[in-house]
């Protein structure tokens, strides 16, 4: 099945997915040594996103949430693509400049049609989403 959406940042990869019902904020939610998600109760709390196709609303801020996704991709645990239900300014940012290949606005809402460990194969480029 592939989903046509919106280019945020290009670039093509593909990983399993991790699929989040909760928005992330980098800042405070996932350790930028080692990509483990650190925000207590959150929905992806202990998991890692490292090479993994994140799927999840959008962001919750903080503003230095996109210099994180940086410090991942530098330091080798960033995810593979980003698939939000709608995107905002600080994850956008954080993947353009990280490489990090995004695509928002589908047809179907994401967090629901796409789940846990299904291969993903995102292309930023063309903002298609193929599952
Ligand atoms: C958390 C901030 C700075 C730092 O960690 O050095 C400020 C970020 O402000 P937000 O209002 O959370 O964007």
């Amino acid at each position: 099945m592939i989903y046509k959406g919106r280019t945020i940042s290009k670039g093509r990869a593909m990983g399993l997915a991790l699929v989040s019902k909760d928005p992330i904020s980098f800042l405070g939610g996932v350790d930028p040594k080692t990509g483990d998600v650190i925000e207590r109760g959150h929905a992806l709390y202990g998991k890692n996103v490292k090479g993994k196709v994140l799927v999840f609303p959008g962001g919750k801020g903080s503003t230095v949430g996109s210099y994180v996704m940086y410090q991942l991709k530098k330091n080798g645990v960033a995810p593979a693509a980003i698939v939000n239900v709608r995107s905002e300014p600080i994850v956008a940012v954080g993947a353009i400049i990280s490489g990090i290949p995004m695509v928002d606005s589908l047809s179907v809402n994401p967090v629901e049609a796409i789940k846990d460990g299904m291969a993903v194969t995102v292309d930023g480029t063309s903002g298609t989403v193929e599952v």
